[in-house]
């Protein structure tokens, strides 16, 4: 569905006495997303995963390389085809607070890309808010509230609410579920498997967490310094990680977990 080839991203940084350098944060990476699937993109922090993840939802622009969606260059697109095709891949982000509006309730908020991307009318857009309330599991009258009113965890079901309203193929969600408590995490973990098995799109979930990628998906990426070094499928335990860095990074969940025990 859709295919990234040779994606690389350059930052120019200047320093504090003016010299200016080059950070490549994506480094030659292609990778492709098939439907109905789930896929993990795991590695330490600066590793670049936050940047590949912009650019697959076309956030941003890479340096080089090139997206195509169901074979077409998405270079290739007319402004007004890009505009059908934005709704295909939605990016949910780490901090439900400040990627909710503060000035627009959640009915607002749920309507917004319905307007933008679906051409939908009021009447519609209010129906459906009513619906995916629901599938996310909140109550309809949290449709009013702004939400500085609603809890993390509320803030989170809606920012997932706003994604699959567009009844997208790809979700992206670049560390969504940090900062949240074990029991909340692993209940948007199982909606999450919930509202796929219904609306059969495909996930990247972008984690640090070994235990959330494991837990969910059937593909697990492992990036390290702007590149893809490990891409496994039909993973089922963390011993299905080969990687020289994959291995790194399971000691350290091993680890962890000793710890806490
Ligand atoms: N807008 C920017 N300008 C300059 N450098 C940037 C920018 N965005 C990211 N970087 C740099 O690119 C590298 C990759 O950052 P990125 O946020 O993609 O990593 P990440 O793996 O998502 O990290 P984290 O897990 O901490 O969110 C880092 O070195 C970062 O400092």
């Amino acid at each position: 569905m859709l295919r990234a080839s040779d994606i690389t991203k350059e930052y120019i940084e200047k320093s504090a006495c003016g010299r200016r350098s080059v950070c490549r944060a994506v480094d030659g990476v292609s990778l492709e997303f098939e439907e109905d699937s789930i896929y993990s993109l795991v590695g330490e922090s600066g590793s670049g995963k936050s940047t590949l993840s912009r650019i697959l939802a076309y956030v941003e622009r890479p340096t080089g390389g090139a997206l195509a969606l169901d074979g077409k260059p998405v270079a290739a697109y007319s402004r007004k085809e890009l505009r059908q095709q934005r709704k295909s891949i939605q990016l949910v982000m780490q901090d439900g607070q400040s990627s909710l509006d503060p000035r627009q309730t959640v009915a607002q908020s749920l309507a917004e890309p319905m307007k933008n991307l679906l051409d939908l009318g009021k009447e519609e857009r209010n129906a459906r808010a009513h619906d995916l309330i629901r599938r996310v599991g909140l109550p309809d009258e949290l449709l009013s509230r702004f939400p500085h009113e609603l809890s993390g965890g509320q803030q989170k079901r809606v920012c997932i609410a706003r994604a699959i309203s567009v009844s997208p193929r790809l979700i992206i969600f670049d560390e969504s579920l940090s900062g949240l408590d074990v029991t909340l995490r692993k209940q948007i973990l199982d909606l999450l498997l919930e509202l796929k098995a219904e609306i059969r799109c495909s996930y990247l979930l972008v984690t640090h967490d070994l235990d959330v990628a494991l837990y969910l998906s059937q593909h697990i990426l492992v990036m390290k310094e702007g590149k893809i070094v490990e891409k496994t499928a039909n993973v089922k335990s963390h011993n299905d990680l080969r990687h020289e860095y994959s291995r790194a990074l399971v000691k350290a969940l091993l680890s962890k977990r000793h710890a806490l025990i």
